[in-house]
């Protein structure tokens, strides 16, 4: 059989993922590449990679698409690494810039915007630089670890896994490994067994990272990020889904 070929996200979030990846035999079996979650995702539409852990906001690019396994980024409640950074209070923005490497996190601020905030600032795609602006009204949504040590340079932070809990009362799921074609069962079975090694292990993934003082890792790998895929963060996605698709959609 040939390569399965699979995606992963290159932030911190993904690396006790790929730790349990490379020190089980899946590795022997698989193609594996490491991307920004914009790309995650290209390459799954493209079909350039039969899995991906991608946003869950690209599937609705996908003409079939499965959750293949058991295992997620998500979390319940702050996840300390998905915000928008404003200098204005979040009713006062009144233009927001994306994050060109987000698909997720950019829908989820829209849903926000609109659903719970009530607010319709004016979007941008692929600002020059989106994370400057003279302008104290305009501000950024950002992912992944260029957010880390950032929450105190900004006057108003939002993170936004925080406040989809507060709009729903439910957890987040920012990507999920998802293939676009059937997947044999053994393969699952053995990828979420690879999954949960590094889950397992994250105590040593946590020691080989180089130690920052702006940022608590272990809090972040332990705590804040929640990678099971439980009966809720499922329902979440749906739900999250189900309001995207009433949006109009984002061309990158
Ligand atoms: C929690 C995060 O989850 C991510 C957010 C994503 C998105 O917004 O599209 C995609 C993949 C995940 O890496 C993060 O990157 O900080």
């Amino acid at each position: 059989m040939d390569k399965i070929k699979i995606s992963a996200v290159s932030y911190t979030n993904t690396l006790p993922f790929l730790h349990g990846i490379r020190h089980t035999d899946i590795i022997n079996k698989i193609d594996l590449s490491v991307d920004i979650p914009a790309d995650c995702a290209q390459k799954l539409i493209d079909n350039k990679v039969d899995i991906g852990l991608i946003p869950v906001a690209a599937t609705l690019d996908l003409p079939y698409w499965e959750i293949v396994s058991d295992y997620c980024i998500g979390a319940n409640g702050p996840v300390n690494s998905v915000f928008i950074f404003s200098n204005c209070k979040i009713e006062d923005i009144r233009t927001l810039q994306l994050d060109p490497q987000s698909r997720s996190s950019n829908n989820l601020a829209r849903v926000l915007l609109k659903n719970y905030w009530k607010l319709d600032p004016k979007l941008v795609i692929n600002a020059p630089d989106y994370t400057e602006s003279n302008d104290p009204n305009t501000a950024f949504v950002q992912i992944g670890d260029r957010t880390f040590g950032k929450k105190d340079k900004y006057a108003y932070v939002y993170d936004l896994a925080e406040e989809w809990k507060n709009f729903t009362g439910l957890p987040f799921v920012f990507a999920a490994w998802i293939a676009n074609k059937k997947i044999p069962a053994e393969f699952v079975a053995e990828l979420n067994t690879s999954l949960k090694h590094g889950l397992d292990n994250r105590d040593v993934v946590i020691k080989e990272l180089p130690a920052r003082t702006d940022f608590d890792l272990e809090d972040y790998l332990m705590h804040k990020l929640d990678f099971d895929l439980t009966d809720d963060k499922v329902k979440a996605l749906h739900l999250f889904i189900g309001y995207l698709k009433s949006l109009q959609k984002l061309t990158f």
